[in-house]
């Protein structure tokens, strides 16, 4: 199959995207797909009636349906660390059983939801609060899937929130806690505690921190603690009691963890109410995604594209263009969730990959970007398939007009990126500014975009609670099917455990109480050379 698409693609690699709309009138039609008001335009891609054929035939060969039904079902299909995966039951509000090893876990997923909702609504009116009265600030401390889901999602719903201020650390540079802390009073500050494992260096490093800032201003640091985690036995170590822990099963991965209690800093700041509407445009997409058949059905169709631009036209990077500025963090929290998904070199029963795995994933808001890199993927030797993102609607009144420029702005770069500029056209521009012979031709090279580059879009009216759920829920199923499509398990992360370990044998030789012997002559030295600058 794999052969077949790229003989496919050798066949149709020059022909021009925009010829596939002069010869198919209702191209943009035939290679869009709609969930309600959710619309993925998949039309400016080379992708024709015979490679989508090709596409949709690797969904059957690796089995796809059969995975996506044994993931919904409970079975253990992160084989390397033999768990479940059922972030999709979090979302599951008024559907059936979920099943792990014989228990229905919906039941449980309920009483945490509900407890979450009591919990969020007392720090909301007051009922919970501080000393020096009803709390200001929610400080979430948390890296990797405890910190970029929810920083993202309360970013992207800023016009949602009405409860406290939520700040967000997760580094372990000093320097982030200690600004936020700066902006807090310690007296109406809450701090969650947001760690799957309980163990993560940089978050057990800040909320350490955190206790001392608080112990120095209050008398009970511990009653403004809250954790969210799956280690109760940690959490009780760490001497937070088990009514303000919000624990979750090993079957929610880190990166796919917003639904539950890792979204608890969201839901204070935007309401249950809202949070439910989260949960909700989430489980629609599931419910899509099972239901729906392969050529209609916005994740695998996401997926296909996606390796068709990787895998079958080698383009390594894609970029991640939301024209909606508070989903700003959505490139950020892509990058885990695809990358630390599928960024692996092995095939699930351990042998090397027989084709690349999972792309550069990256981007940034625009219009920003087209003052920053929008001209390498313009004109740079080098293809960037670009994702746009854009709401029909803003939040802001009176400032519609703005947000029609918003619009405008992201379809150009699509149009331009498929349409290009030729030589011939360049050249016409010049000699109309009255350029002649060589200097003209000179000028005319630097103002060809070769065009044909490929893009997809996806729409919707605007980024509401439900809007936004249906978003991350597509992508995490698309990461999903593309992962089963290369042989990959997404569920383990294994990649980042040497870091890990060299930063603990390290941290002693920083400190100064164990020397770099062993270390090779690069990593000694940088220790020596920090270590006399003051380190
Ligand atoms: O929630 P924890 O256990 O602190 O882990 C944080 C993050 O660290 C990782 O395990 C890897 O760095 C991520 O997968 C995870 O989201």
């Amino acid at each position: 199959m794999w052969d077949d698409l790229r003989r496919h693609h050798e066949a149709v690699k020059d022909r021009p995207i925009l010829s596939l709309f002069e010869t198919d009138p209702d191209r943009a039609a035939r290679f869009s797909v709609r969930l309600g008001d959710l619309l993925l335009d998949w039309s400016k891609t080379n992708i024709d009636d015979e490679g989508r054929r090709l596409l949709l035939r690797l969904l059957d060969d690796a089995r796809v349906a059969d995975r996506r039904e044994a993931m919904f079902a409970g079975a253990r299909i992160n084989e390397t660390e033999n768990r479940a995966v059922l972030h999709t039951a979090l979302r599951n509000l008024d559907g059936g059983p979920v099943m792990v090893d014989g228990q229905d876990v919906m039941p449980g997923v309920r009483e945490t939801l509900a407890r979450m909702e009591r919990f969020a609504a007392a720090v909301r009116d007051g009922r919970e609060a501080g000393p020096g009265g009803r709390y200001a600030d929610v400080v979430n401390i948390g890296i990797g899937g405890s910190d970029l889901g929810p920083k993202m999602a309360a970013l992207a719903l800023a016009p949602y929130a009405d409860g406290p201020r939520t700040h967000f650390v997760s580094n372990v540079d000093p320097a982030d806690i200690a600004d936020v802390l700066r902006a807090c009073d310690p007296a109406r500050t809450l701090v969650i505690v947001a760690s799957k494992t309980f163990t993560t260096q940089e978050t057990m490093a800040n909320a350490a921190t955190a206790r001392a800032w608080l112990a120095e201003h209050v008398a009970d640091p511990a009653a403004q603690f809250v954790a969210l985690s799956s280690a109760l036995d940690r959490t009780a170590a760490f001497g937070i009691p088990p009514e303000r822990v919000f624990g979750f099963e090993d079957w929610v991965g880190g990166r796919y963890s917003v639904w539950g209690p890792i979204g608890l800093s969201l839901m204070i700041a935007i309401g249950p109410e809202a949070f439910r509407a989260f949960l909700r445009g989430g489980q629609a997409m599931d419910l899509h995604f099972r239901s729906a058949p392969w050529e209609e059905n916005l994740p695998a169709l996401l997926a296909l594209v996606g390796i068709w631009h990787n895998q079958i036209c080698g383009h390594a990077t894609r970029a991640v263009l939301p024209y909606d500025n508070r989903l700003m963090r959505l490139p950020a929290y892509l990058q885990q969730l695809e990358m630390e998904s599928n960024g692996k070199g092995v095939a699930m029963d351990g042998s090397p990959l027989a084709v690349h795995s999972g792309p550069i994933v990256w981007g940034e808001p625009g219009t920003n970007g087209q003052h920053a890199f929008y001209q390498l993927i313009h004109q740079g030797t080098r293809i960037v398939p670009c994702e746009f993102l854009v709401a029909a609607q803003g939040h802001e009144e009176g400032l519609e007009h703005q947000h029609r420029l918003l619009i405008a702005n992201c379809l150009a770069q699509s149009e331009a990126l498929m349409r290009g500029r030729s030589l011939e056209e360049a050249r016409r521009i010049m000699a109309a500014r009255g350029l002649t012979g060589a200097e003209l031709e000179r000028q005319a090279r630097h103002r060809v975009f070769p065009g044909n580059r490929p893009s997809v879009t996806i729409a919707y009216p605007r980024l509401d609670p439900f809007t936004l759920g249906q978003i991350i829920a597509l992508y995490e199923h698309r990461v999903f099917v593309e992962g089963v499509v290369l042989g990959i398990n997404s569920f383990d992360q294994w990649g980042v455990e040497l870091g890990k370990e060299l930063a603990n044998a390290l941290a002693p030789m920083v400190a100064g109480t164990q020397d770099t012997a062993g270390k090779d002559g690069s990593t000694a030295g940088l220790v020596a050379f920090l270590r006399m600058q003051g380190a």
